[in-house]
């Protein structure tokens, strides 16, 4: 069963629509990423879930409850943001057992609550200490430990390790993944980060303008990009502009067989499905520069309209910048009018 249903939400500030005729069910337990460019409606859309903000039209409900006028402190909601706002006057242990003192728990449940929480964010005998005596990282699992204790239903994280370095960053990803399973909790988490999404979620809602473009497991949205947008958004690929005629998708350095009608279109290539292969003479392609990754290596390949293609090869030291190359196509898809026309097997 659904634990949140939101239907054809729209939130408007003046003019702009920052999130327009959105539509999401969500799955108990499930953990849901929203990925998208910088003022797509990410945040808008969590804060509607939360009940900072109210939609313009549309509704959300949880557990099959109206919650789209319901003030945030009523919902079954926790939200961490991305500056965690801890409460510098008090110490871990306060912060946490705030929101269980507003509810009126008995003292003995507030404690065996909040030391519940800090063991499950690893910060167990941390209570005494200031916030200000915590790392960032520290911080932040406080901030996430603030939401737990509250026990909600669904748990709402706004871009919450932004502030981290990279290494903490991927660590917090892989705890907060693991306690999200272990406590079964159904999570929206914002990102603008692919990686963290695809490593995240059990599926990905890519945003674009207040709308969404894709939704779907990380596999899918990787390997089956539905418009050139998410095609290009996630991970790394080759866009090449050129035209189907007499059954084969025609560029001046590419051709690929094509079973599609005649017309413009875009063949997205992933850097990975990208062959080169060697050639002598001729203007096909020429290699501009070779990064060697140790395990495999990139190879940027100027293509003879100017166009600069990367080709992932399993060994830089085979190529080098000058020579002369064909680009061949393994995997693909073809895009036309802003949707996947075909794809290959
Ligand atoms: N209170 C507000 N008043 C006016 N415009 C707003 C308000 N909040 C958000 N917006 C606008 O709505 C759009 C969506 O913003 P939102 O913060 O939801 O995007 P986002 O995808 O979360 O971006 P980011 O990744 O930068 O946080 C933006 O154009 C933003 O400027």
């Amino acid at each position: 069963m659904a634990v949140l249903d939101i239907r054809d939400v729209t939130k408007s500030f003046g003019a702009l629509n920052a999130v327009e005729r959105f539509n999401l069910t969500v799955r108990d337990g499930e953990l849901v990423c929203l990925l998208g460019p910088s003022g797509s409606g990410k945040s808008t859309l969590l804060r509607m879930i939360g009940g900072f903000e109210t939609p313009t039209s549309g509704s959300i409900a949880i557990d099959g409850e109206d919650v789209t006028r319901t003030p945030p402190e009523r919902r079954p909601t926790g939200m961490v943001f991305q500056s965690h706002a801890l409460w510098t006057h008090m110490n871990v242990f306060r912060n946490l057992a705030f929101g269980l003192k507003l509810r009126r728990l008995p003292r003995e449940e507030i404690r065996r609550r909040v030391e519940a929480a800090l063991d499950q964010v690893g910060l167990a005998g941390y209570g005494e200490r200031m916030t200000h005596q915590l790392s960032g990282g520290q911080q932040q699992r406080v901030a996430l430990a603030r939401s737990l204790v509250l026990e909600p239903k669904i748990l709402l994280l706004d871009e919450p390790f932004a502030s981290l370095d990279q290494h903490l960053r991927e660590r917090l990803r892989e705890e907060v993944r693991e306690l999200q399973q272990r406590l079964g909790i159904t999570t929206l988490f914002v990102t603008h980060g692919q990686d963290e999404a695809l490593a995240l979620a059990d599926r990905i809602v890519v945003m674009r303008d207040g709308r969404t473009e894709q939704i779907g497991p990380p596999d899918d949205v990787y390997r089956k990009p539905e418009t050139p947008f998410v095609a290009g958004f996630i991970g790394s690929m080759n866009m090449i502009e050129g035209m189907v005629s007499s059954g084969a998708f025609r560029h001046p350095s590419i051709e690929v067989p094509m079973p599609v009608g005649d017309g413009p279109a875009l063949l997205a290539v992933r850097p990975e499905a990208l062959e080169i292969v060697p050639v002598s003479g001729g203007n096909i392609a020429q290699v501009h520069r070779v990064t060697d990754f140790g395990a495999h290596g990139i190879v940027d390949v100027d293509l003879a309209d100017g166009l600069r293609l990367k080709a992932m090869v399993p060994d830089a030291r085979a190529w080098h910048a000058g020579q002369s190359v064909a680009p061949i196509p393994r995997a693909f898809a073809l895009y036309r009018d802003g949707r996947a026309v075909h794809r290959s097997t």
